[in-house]
């Protein structure tokens, strides 16, 4: 049996759209215990739903394992004879480093250059999530991207920027505050300079 958040239904999570009860349930068991372990008493009224809530926060973060982010793209595909740069960029990104299992928060630019097809705007932001709502690398999140939409819409070109800080890094660990990370990865026509540093210049820009 499975049942949704609070009755309602949350837009990012149409993909899946309801909790898994047994993987809900078992989950919430595993968390009792953490805080248990922790030196915490379970029972108490602040905690008492804690082991629901954050098996349901760890499952919203990780639903990016149930959706296919091609399938995302295909859903959107419309023939269209523009061979320009079509960018979106500051694509809000919340993923999890597999490391800690902590934040890391940021944005995302994405450009491509069609090559017969273009995808809805929207999409590009929903490919993002689906790949950031796993357990990540940065690395692998910016490739990812990046191959997704270079093997579904077979573009003249991608450009993936991600800048992002890690709460790994600042809560914790070596505990340094105001570290960014910017990981790219270009294919295609982005291998030219002058259309990487297009994409560069025009991501830089101030807009709007
Ligand atoms: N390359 C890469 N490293 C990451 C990412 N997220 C976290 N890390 C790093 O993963 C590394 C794991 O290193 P370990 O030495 O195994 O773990 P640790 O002892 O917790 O390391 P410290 O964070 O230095 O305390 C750390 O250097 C993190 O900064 C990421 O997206 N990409
Ligand atoms: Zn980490």
């Amino acid at each position: 049996m499975e049942f949704s958040i609070n009755g309602q239904e949350d837009k990012g999570f149409t993909k899946i759209e309801k909790y898994n009860q047994e993987t809900t349930e078992e989950l919430m068991y595993h968390y009792k215990k953490v805080l248990e372990l922790l030196g915490e008493d379970a029972e108490r009224e602040g905690l008492e739903k804690t082991p629901l809530r954050v098996a349901k926060a760890m499952q919203f973060l990780t639903q990016g394992y149930h959706i296919k982010p091609e399938d995302i793209l295909r859903s959107a595909m419309f023939k269209e004879d523009y061979k320009q740069m079509v960018i979106v960029k500051d694509i809000e990104v919340y993923s999890m480093c597999e490391h800690h299992m902590l934040p890391f928060v940021g944005r995302a630019h994405v450009a491509y250059i069609p090559n017969g097809y273009i995808t809805g705007l929207s999409k590009i932001a929903r490919v993002v999530d689906a790949f950031a709502r796993r357990l990540q690398v940065q690395e692998r999140l910016t490739t990812q991207i990046k191959d997704c939409i270079n093997d579904t819409l077979s573009p003249l070109g991608v450009a993936v920027v991600i800048e992002a800080q890690h709460m790994c890094m600042s809560m914790r660990g070596v505990q340094k505050q105001n570290s960014i990370t910017t990981t790219s990865d270009f294919t295609g026509a982005f291998e030219n300079l002058a259309t990487r540093e297009e994409f560069i210049r025009l991501i830089s820009a101030k807009t709007i």
